[in-house]
């Protein structure tokens, strides 16, 4: 009965499954979790699971919980079932996130016991705090830090409370658990307490954030069997895609929904988690088994996305990773092209290839991945001056409202006009003039159109001032004749804000590679524009462009790597490959210091971006970050060596002069034996110096040349 099920359904959507799809299909009952490797058809498999259950097994839709990651994805899913089955039938499965099932469950028990509440996110907010702002999450954070700390919140700050407080809210962490979690903001553990209670007390009804959502259905669900009872009653099927960025809460959530007949389907890739920071929790995938004694996993590991070439290195590659259920994906596809490593002399020439690759590829579905915002502002200015349409997934206009921006700005416009006092507030203890408060209360008494710096010079200045002064003025006088890349770099060198941004990084750990690469960013704007005046115009644009490129249709996407999870392109450009920002200097650190989580997920990020390409894939780096030496990224390094093995090519210039043969096939992951330090595994392999973590004795960092001669390592044996 299933085969008739199967060849209907290859006719109809051209699509043959393979025998562990198949098998993964016809898993209804109890317990699974379906782990598979990027493109091998989870997404598929999960729809059609869902029209077996639907039209072989006559289930109503109503009675499927179909759960995914995002709304966006939600969306996908639904609109990827209609392709397929629309033909079919006209039923329409009710695909829904974790958070909207959670807040249905939060909205009715409120209603139910009476209880109000208001939602103090996502708009429209109803309700004043003290002080007259609108009852909202920032806001009444921003209060409550300065409550518990005396001082205003920095906006890295606000952005580190943020994620602290979802993550510490989806990990389900109390007491002391909650000083354990690393955030820059000062006595986040605290300030967490107290927004607590300020949401629970200071207004008339109780205040609820997104994330609450979640913590409240736990606990509604938790405390109340009869409620729970009534939507376990709802669903006999539960299936949840992209469940490796599930958090705790969310997991437990599904859980007791599926209890106690326990159909549930998890699908997941554990090497794909990128959610970490966010409080996503892939240690309850590797212990499914412990929570379903009964479960059964099944593994799809073949690739029908990628190139053979493509397959073959992001395989190799994410071995290096060591909390990860062992797979090896392969590919019914043949062999394509290599996958190629561009290193330029600089961003620029980084920039200014891609453009020139997509004028002439633009036949191509291509895609441009990159880790932080900031870095594709340049690219979004160069390809709308040659005319490219683009769309961008998660196009995000933060940056033009950065407060690096604003002084900028501020800074050309007081150039302008040295007389306006309002502009000299925002920036006076920003350079080199060293004017003091009480100097700037004087000048604000005096009300006049004249220079501010020569009515500085007539009140009571210091000695250094009275030579300081003059040549301030002088540099704002020059600036106003300047290109406007040439006026930037004379703020910042001239005029000491990058000593200023310097000192500030120093008192209120703002992140530096942050502040000086959206300087960077905006000198690289400037480049393209002759005055000032057109530079400020020209940010303006691009502000205009970046907020509207989510709604164009286009064959060119720009997205972050997190974004671009699910999706797949003909071509794939992954940009700014440097160590610093994938890996980023804190996801070094933290690996140095023995702790490889952030290392991992850096890695898996790293492999979600390789395995959306379909053909092409690009890996692009540079020496030089604007004037800055930066190195490549050890990601891409480690892509070289198994390229550079793959090709039979001797890659290992120290290796070379030694006995090679006991290192053949040492690329990451690579598990080996050290006569001292026992077992462990490859982690990297760099300019002669080979990393292994170690069981026991954790990261050791080694002379390659060394243990060959020595004859100290060694690969372990397999067993038979
Ligand atoms: N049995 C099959 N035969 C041919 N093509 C298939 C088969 N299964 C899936 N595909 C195709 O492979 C591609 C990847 O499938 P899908 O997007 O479902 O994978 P996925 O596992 O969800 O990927 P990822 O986790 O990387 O987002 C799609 O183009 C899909 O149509």
């Amino acid at each position: 009965m299933s085969e008739t099920f199967f060849n209907r359904m290859s006719t109809e959507t051209g699509i043959e499954l393979n025998g562990a799809q198949k098998q993964a299909v016809l898993h209804t009952e109890g317990p699974l979790l379906l782990l598979a490797s990027p493109g091998s058809g989870k997404t598929t498999t999960l729809n059609m699971k869902i029209a077996y259950l639907l039209f072989e097994k006559k289930v109503a839709p109503e009675r499927i919980m179909a759960v995914t990651f995002s709304k966006a994805s939600a969306r996908d899913m639904s609109r990827r079932f209609d392709d397929y089955f629309s033909g079919w039938s006209s039923v329409k499965v009710p695909f829904s996130t974790i958070h909207s099932f959670a807040y249905k469950v939060v909205r009715e028990f409120m209603r139910k016991e009476n209880i109000p509440y208001q939602l103090i996110e996502g708009g429209g907010q109803k309700g004043r705090m003290p002080g007259g702002l609108p009852l909202q999450k920032t806001f009444i954070l921003k209060k409550v830090y300065e409550d518990v700390n005396g001082t205003q919140a920095t906006e890295e700050e606000m952005e580190d409370l943020m994620s602290y407080i979802s993550l510490v809210k989806n990990r389900m962490l109390e007491g002391r658990e909650l000083e354990r979690v690393p955030c820059q903001a000062k006595a986040a553990s605290e300030v967490f307490q107290a927004y607590e209670s300020f949401k629970q007390s200071e207004a008339e009804v109780t205040l609820l954030d997104f994330d609450d959502m979640l913590t409240f259905c736990h606990e509604i669900l938790r405390e109340n069997p009869d409620v729970l009872s009534v939507y376990q009653q709802q669903f006999d099927y539960v299936l949840t895609d992209e469940s490796q960025d599930n958090s705790i809460v969310q997991h437990e959530i599904v859980e007791m929904l599926a209890a106690p007949s326990n159909n549930l389907c998890l699908v997941a890739d554990d090497d794909q988690s990128i959610f970490g920071w966010r409080g996503a929790e892939v240690d309850k995938l590797l212990r499914f088994q412990e929570t379903y004694p009964e479960a059964t996993v099944l593994t799809m590991t073949e690739n029908y996305r990628s190139s053979e070439e493509i397959v073959h290195v992001a395989n190799r590659f994410i071995k290096r990773n060591i909390d990860r259920y062992e797979k090896e994906m392969t590919t019914p596809n043949g062999s394509m092209q290599d996958v190629e490593i561009h290193a330029f002399q600089n961003d620029e020439k980084q920039l200014d290839y891609v453009v020139q690759q997509i004028q002439e590829k633009s036949k191509e579905e291509t895609a441009v991945l990159y880790r932080n915002h900031a870095s594709v502002i340049p690219l979004v200015d160069q390809l709308d001056r040659a005319g490219i349409d683009f769309y961008m997934k998660d196009s995000e206009a933060k940056f033009f409202r950065h407060w690096i921006v604003e002084d900028v700005l501020n800074f050309l416009r007081f150039s302008y006009n040295d007389s306006r006092i309002d502009i000299l507030e925002r920036i006076h203890t920003k350079f080199n003039a060293y004017i003091s408060k009480k100097q700037m209360d004087l000048l604000k008494g005096r009300n006049t159109k004249r220079s501010l710096f020569d009515q500085l010079l007539q009140l009571d200045v210091q000695e250094y001032q009275k030579k300081s002064i003059p040549k301030v003025k002088q540099t704002f006088h020059d600036i106003n004749n300047m290109r406007p890349d040439e006026a930037i770099v004379t703020i910042r060198e001239k005029l000491g804000y990058d000593r200023v941004l310097r000192k500030m990084v120093d008192k209120f750990g703002f992140r530096a590679d942050q502040l000086f690469g959206t300087l960077d960013v905006l000198i690289r704007i400037a480049e393209s524009c002759d005055s000032l005046k057109d530079f400020a115009f020209r940010l303006k644009e691009l502000e205009e462009i970046v907020k509207n490129a989510h709604v164009r249709e286009s064959s060119l996407t720009l997205t972050t790597f997190h974004s671009a999870k699910g999706l797949e392109f003909d071509a794939v450009y992954m940009i700014d490959l440097v160590d610093g920002i994938i890996p980023s200097n804190d996801d070094i650190e933290d690996y140095r210091d023995g702790e490889r989580e952030a290392m991992e997920e850096a890695a898996r990020l790293f492999y979600v971006g390789m395995t959306r390409a379909r053909v092409r894939l690009e890996l692009l780096t540079y020496h030089y970050l604007g004037k800055e030496r930066v190195k490549e990224s050890t990601f891409l390094h480690n892509v070289r060596t198994i390229a550079g093995s793959t090709k039979k090519t001797n890659h290992r210039e120290v290796a070379s002069r030694v006995d090679t043969s006991a290192l053949e096939g040492m690329d990451p992951g690579t598990k080996v034996v050290h006569q001292a330090f026992g077992r462990g595994t490859v982690m990297e392999y760099k300019e002669g110096l080979i990393v292994i973590h170690f069981e026991e004795a954790g990261y050791k960092e080694l002379l390659l040349e060394t243990c060959v001669e020595r004859g100290l390592l060694s690969k372990e044996k397999q067993e038979a």
